[in-house]
């Protein structure tokens, strides 16, 4: 069974961690929020620092006029049993203090270095740690008194400011509400009992505290609300009585503060009889054992809340990606995993499975066929054009039998046309890949965390387009040359053998100089070179997307980065981490990550440590 001290320590450990990691309450459910402790909530001068330096049995606690408590402090409290007494705050964790009068200083400069000097108050705690033979294992949190007016230099929110601030911790179900009230003030208008009611209506973790009893008027006493009559708690209420003024002002040293405390009971007619459960000592250990009462109950559910965390904090880590390997073999390997990862979601476009590739044959079934079809053979094969054409190739002397030079200029003449509509599908095709490299750079989960891999993945892959569209180009072209460069003799040789037209009628005989024959021979070679362009067309509309394919889509299916990898793998360590430089802010949330994980582990590892059944 796990004892008082190791319970208490284990959480005092644990909140020390959280304040480390910047983990200590009001930013929803943190690990801090889970853990019982116990805050100390009270009116200005109700006695809370009277009552927390009595539990310690030391002054420590900075007085002065105004609000003097401007941040939470975390005093945590260890019972030790050599009799060494001194203090530690965990922002100087090296410096050891055996004068509390330096302790009350640090206080005070500690808690101006996050407030200023401006009186303001900060959510953030101090965590202070009192080693003491004379104090019981409590973890107490002293919050600002609430008050109910700006002074001067304050703002005027400094009230509501207050206010919400004590809430925030007391509003948490698993913190215990120290409430203290003068025994001189009506109970009905305590500010510790309005905010505990509030934020515990049943009053189960609320322990009601009357200070000040010795200043109640001659002939009244507090037995009412002590014996709670007055105001009903689920626990006792306990009465105190600590040093007044006077005896601040004369040094009165605490512990014999407790002992005159102690006799004060002991010999009071009105709370003899309450004597044993009276005190600032009874009120320490009380709430040491309801506290370790309380963290044992709760165990359980911390545990289970912190494996709940460390999974969802891993998941989260898997998500955003795992911190950057240092070693140069790892950084190079991932990059080359990162593009792989590229790669197969860029194939996916292309092959199916993820849409983009089939824009790559609306180019070879519409926008080429149109393109082929648009072409101006109407014109170039019109009459006039083919007699132009016809006549120049004849020179000086006009062809016997048939023009050959004539159909040949033609011919060539038709065929460069085709060089529009091939360049257009090679650089629509060009578009569209890089159009898919694009996507898939955006698409890639792995990539997205690294910005400057993103960017040279892109221009070493839209480099790789730019060659394949290069050598796509001289293909088409020379395609369309080939035409050009040889005709398909067959073709020609087929319409000679058909049958000629019959001469009309009325007609005049064939011969040379004959306008009639003339144009109706000139028509009849426009339409043979229409003829055989619309095979040659036929052909190219067939070819050209196979040389498309061949040199462009196929290529950057297979070496789209195999020039990047080649340069990648020369290059020094710093130029691979700069390439997996991420995003500042990614990686600033995984340190976040990493921190509260760390916390989370050291935090489970504690309550391991702790063995307890
Ligand atoms: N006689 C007597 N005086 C007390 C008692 N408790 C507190 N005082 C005096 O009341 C005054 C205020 O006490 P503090 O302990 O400073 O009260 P506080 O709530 O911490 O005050 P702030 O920090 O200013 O909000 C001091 O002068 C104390 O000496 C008590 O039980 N009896």
């Amino acid at each position: 069974m796990a004892t008082m001290e190791s319970l208490i320590g284990l959480v005092n450990k644990i909140q020390r961690a959280c304040t480390v990691l910047g983990d200590h309450g009001g930013q929803g459910m943190s690990l801090w929020e889970a853990l019982p402790s116990v805050s100390v909530v009270g009116g200005q001068s109700s006695g809370k620092s009277s009552v927390l330096e009595s539990i310690v049995g030391r002054d420590f606690l900075p007085r002065g006029s105004g609000i003097v408590t401007r941040r939470p402090l975390v005093l945590q409290l260890h019972k030790t049993q050599s009799g060494a007494e001194y203090a530690e705050f965990l922002h100087a964790p090296k410096r050891r203090f055996t004068d509390f009068a330096a302790v009350r200083k640090e206080i005070s400069d500690e808690t101006d270095r996050i407030t200023g000097k401006t009186k303001q108050i900060s959510n953030i705690p101090i965590h202070l740690s009192i080693y003491s033979p004379n104090v019981v294992n409590l973890t107490l949190i002293d919050l600002p008194g609430l008050t109910k007016v700006a002074v001067e230099g304050q703002s005027d929110s400094i009230v509501e400011d207050i206010e919400n601030m004590v809430r925030s911790y007391v509003e948490k179900p698993n913190c215990i509400i120290l409430a203290i009230t003068p025994a001189n003030q009506d109970i009905a208008t305590s500010d510790a009992i309005k905010l505990a009611r509030e934020v515990d209506p049943s009053g189960e973790r609320t322990f009601g505290v009357l200070t000040k009893l010795d200043l109640m008027d001659k002939g009244t006493n507090a037995t009412e609300v002590l014996e709670g009559r007055a105001y009903r708690l689920q626990h006792p209420w306990v009465g105190i009585v600590n040093r007044s003024q006077a005896d601040i002002n004369k040094n009165v040293d605490m512990i014999v503060a407790r002992r005159k405390e102690r006799e004060y009971f002991e010999t009071s007619p009105d709370y003899g009889h309450l004597a044993s459960k009276m005190g600032s000592e009874y009120l320490a250990k009380l709430l040491s054992q309801h506290l370790e009462l309380v963290i044992r109950q709760r165990i359980p559910s911390i545990i289970s809340m912190i494996n709940k965390t460390i999974d969802e904090l891993n998941a989260e880590l898997d998500r955003i990606g795992r911190p950057v390997a240092a070693d140069g073999g790892a950084q190079l390997y991932m990059i080359l995993e990162l593009c792989r990862a590229f790669d197969r979601v860029f194939k996916e476009h292309l092959d199916g499975g993820r849409p983009g590739g089939d824009r790559i044959y609306g180019v070879f079934d519409h926008q080429l066929p149109a393109a082929l079809k648009k072409l101006p053979f109407d014109r170039h094969l019109s009459l006039k054009n083919v007699q132009k054409v016809v006549t120049e190739a004849d020179g000086y002397q006009p062809h016997l039998i048939a023009p050959e030079q004539g159909y040949r200029r033609l011919i060539d003449g038709s065929i460069t046309y085709f060089k529009g509509p091939a360049e257009a599908s090679v650089d629509a095709v060009h578009f569209v890949l890089k159009e898919l490299v694009r996507k898939s750079i955006a698409e890639t989960e792995e990539l997205k965390r690294f910005p400057s891999l993103q960017n040279d993945i892109a221009t070493a892959a839209n480099e790789a387009l730019e060659r394949f569209r290069e050598e796509s180009r001289k293909t088409v072209a020379r395609l369309v040359e080939m035409e050009s460069s040889y005709l398909t003799v067959d073709f020609f040789r087929k319409l000679h053998a058909a049958p000629e037209k019959k001469p009309e009628k009325n007609g005049n005989p064939p011969g040379p100089n004959n306008d009639h024959f003339h144009d109706t021979s000139l028509a009849r070679i426009g339409s043979n070179v229409s003829a055989y362009i619309a095979m040659v067309s036929d052909t190219l509309k067939n070819t050209i997307p196979k040389a498309v394919v061949y040199c462009q889509v196929r290529e950057a299916k297979r070496s789209l980065l195999t020039h990047f990898y080649a340069q990648v793998g020369r290059k020094e360590k710093e130029r691979l981490s700069a390439m997996l430089d991420e995003d500042p802010q990614l990686m600033e949330k995984r340190t976040q990550i990493a921190k509260r994980l760390e916390l989370y582990k050291a935090a489970r590892d504690e309550i391991d440590a702790v063995a307890w059944k």
